[in-house]
């Protein structure tokens, strides 16, 4: 792991609400975020992702969420996440456009494989995992989404859910798509992907993008008792079970790993790539004014 520098309003919560347990509230602080290990609920963590101001993968932000996902999976007396936003503007907006703009391949190749270690951490997680998607997550952004056991969705229209990569002219990496296959099958991918969709919440549930929508105020309560079900399934069976449905769609990426981390530098080290983020960047912030 690099060594990351203090940063602020970057940092993953895991808010108590009276934890059933007893257990005194954990507080530690590591490198770059705060992390406060509570309990909220029997064996299972609510984790809060907070990178104002909307959740992109910068790299530090990806490096933290791997660094906190691990101590949860190591920590034998957690069984679930369920995992939000506490940015109000977006649960993701995916790829931080500033670590893929106006650098050198050598980051290109961290961060890609950082995102990569990311998406294997989750997607092979033993741990049961719930996205409360609480705000709009387009294409990167759906990472933790695709990777989660199931996903909730607020009731909102900002709330567009989808992988458009497309329409940035550009394509989704495979290992976006196979989850995305898994999930909607087939034919809908097909369509999804080429159209590059962005579904508001009642074609995302109809699609089957995601598993519920329920308004915003009812995505943590939904979680939970979503959660309190997946909990109630023995661990060992459940783990096993996933694992043989997910291995071979992981599989995939561990094979050809390096080659995407070829693929992608070559690509987003091209002139014509960085002029078209560069404009995308700038637009970003016109739309804002
Ligand atoms: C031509 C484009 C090419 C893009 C990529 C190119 C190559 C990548 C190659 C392969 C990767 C494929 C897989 C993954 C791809 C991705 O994830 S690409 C990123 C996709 N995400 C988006 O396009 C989301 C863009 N953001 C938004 O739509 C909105 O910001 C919003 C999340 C809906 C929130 O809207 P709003 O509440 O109106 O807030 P603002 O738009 O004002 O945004 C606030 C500030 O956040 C900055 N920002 C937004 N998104 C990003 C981002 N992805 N990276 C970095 N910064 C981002 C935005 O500029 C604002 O900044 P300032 O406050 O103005 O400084």
């Amino acid at each position: 792991m690099p060594h990351l520098p203090p940063a602020q309003g970057l940092g993953f919560r895991m808010r108590p609400s009276g934890g059933k347990s007893g257990r005194p509230a954990a507080r530690s602080v590591h490198g770059v975020s705060e992390v406060s290990a509570s309990w909220w609920w029997w064996s299972q963590a609510p984790l809060q992702l907070k990178n104002l101001p909307v959740n992109s993968f910068s790299l530090e932000f990806l490096t933290e969420l791997i660094i906190n996902l691990e101590k949860l999976e190591n920590d034998k007396t957690f069984r679930g996440i369920i995992i939000t936003s506490d940015c109000p503007k977006a649960f993701s907006a995916g790829v931080d456009l500033r670590e893929i703009c106006g650098k050198n391949p050598a980051h290109y190749t961290e961060y890609w494989k950082v995102l990569q270690d990311l998406w294997l951490r989750l997607y092979l997680s033993n741990l049961v995992l719930i996205s409360a998607i609480n705000g709009p997550c387009a294409a990167g952004g759906c990472l933790i989404p695709l990777t989660s056991d199931y996903r909730i969705l607020a009731d909102n229209p900002k709330c567009l859910i989808g992988l458009n990569e497309t329409r940035l002219g550009i394509s989704a990496p495979f290992w976006f798509k196979d989850p995305l296959v898994n999930i909607i099958g087939h034919r809908a991918s097909e369509h999804a992907l080429q159209l590059g969709l962005l579904f508001p919440p009642a074609e995302a549930l109809q699609v089957g993008i995601v598993d519920k929508v329920v308004p915003k105020d009812q995505v943590q309560s939904t979680a939970l008792s979503v959660m309190t079900q997946w909990l109630a399934i023995p661990d060992h069976a459940r783990q096993l079970t996933k694992n043989m449905i997910r291995k071979p769609t992981a599989d995939l990426l561990v094979k050809h790993r390096d080659t995407d981390i070829q693929n992608f530098v070559s690509f987003i080290s091209r002139d014509s790539i960085q002029k078209s983020l560069q404009m995308y960047l700038a637009k970003l912030k016109q739309n804002k004014d």
